[in-house]
């Protein structure tokens, strides 16, 4: 059986008759990604901060790093590592002092505090700041020292709350190579995002967190696969093949500029075989054939329903 890094069953958390988490499974093997989704409000830091033992669940069964949540928090504490939305840098004191801050808590040595700060520092590129006071520091450069900081105590489970959230592309890009370098080196990651394409680049598996209940959970293929909107494109190079195959494959949407045809398509196997087939049957030969599947946009739009989430643009996706 898979070492379940972190495990909730039948998670429950209300605040006064506002139901927040309605009875949530969670099941996250070691060494893994795990993401939590959901629009704004449904619940993804009020889940974060019961696992990460900052409140109590009202009810469920709840296990981290197996240790039971209600039995032995302190035990949980010793195994995790939390950033997120409350960040722990101290904007007053320097970086360099912000983690010898947090060597000091994890009862490190002042010599090993500092060779641990300094080995950090520098994995984290903050090694030019870290004697300016880290209120200076930019947005991702404050991400980065949290990250540092947490892994002070060396946590074998991270919990990270929105850890891109106002991040330039590159500084978000940077926060993935970090992310995925943890994981590299055995650590569990749970990790809350608005940005559906972070938990399509970093998560192993995916839930969908919608009115305090799981809406789906699974690979971001397997969630693609649950809605519809997936088509087979066709791309020509010769504008009278391209005319002769849009003749023949009626139901396909055209797109006279780029030469290229669409055909719903499901991707599977089976579907593109007869497509395949039906192409050759009506003498249709394409420069290039692409599948492409939903992106997680079209299933979190399906699964948080349309009522709640207007359909928009990528960045205001939350
Ligand atoms: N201390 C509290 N007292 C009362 N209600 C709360 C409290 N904390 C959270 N809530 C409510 O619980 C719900 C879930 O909040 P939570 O912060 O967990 O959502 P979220 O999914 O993290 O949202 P976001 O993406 O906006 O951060 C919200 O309706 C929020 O108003």
């Amino acid at each position: 059986m898979t070492h379940l890094a972190i495990a909730a069953n039948a998670l429950r958390k209300s605040y006064g008759d506002k139901v927040v988490l309605d009875g949530i499974d969670l099941a996250v093997p070691g060494g893994t990604v795990f993401s939590l989704l959901g629009p704004n409000g449904a619940g993804k830091t009020t889940a974060v901060k019961i696992l990460s033992t900052l409140i109590t669940a009202d009810a469920g069964d709840l296990r981290v790093g197996g240790h039971d949540l209600a039995a032995d928090p302190q035990a949980v504490r010793a195994a995790i590592g939390v950033t997120g939305q409350f960040s722990a840098v101290d904007g007053l004191i320097t970086g360099e002092e912000n983690m010898l801050l947090m060597a000091d808590l994890h009862h490190l040595s002042k010599r090993e505090g500092r060779r641990v700060a300094a080995e950090l520092l520098e994995r984290f590129d903050l090694v030019e700041a870290a004697k300016k006071p880290a209120s200076t520091y930019s947005g991702g450069m404050k991400r980065r020292l949290d990250i540092a900081m947490t892994l002070v105590g060396n946590p074998r489970i991270i919990f990270l709350d929105e850890p891109t959230t106002g991040l330039d592309p590159r500084s978000r890009h940077t926060m993935w190579g970090i992310i995925r370098e943890l994981v590299s080196d055995g650590v569990t990651v749970f990790l809350t995002t608005q940005y559906l394409e972070e938990a399509d680049e970093l998560a192993d598996r995916i839930a969908v967190l919608n009115d305090g209940k799981i809406a789906a959970e699974g690979t971001a293929a397997e969630l693609k696969r649950l809605i519809p909107g997936g088509h087979v494109q066709l791309r020509f190079e010769d504008p009278a093949a391209y005319e002769r195959a849009a003749g023949a494959l009626r139901e396909s949407v055209r797109d006279d500029q780029a030469l290229t045809l669409q055909i719903p398509s499901d991707g599977t196997q089976r579907e593109l075989r007869s497509l395949l087939d039906w192409l050759d049957a009506a003498d249709v030969h394409a420069d290039a054939l692409t599948v492409h599947t939903p992106d997680l946009d079209d299933v979190f739009f399906a699964l948080t329903g349309p009522a709640k989430v207007p359909h928009q643009t990528k960045e205001n996706v939350r």
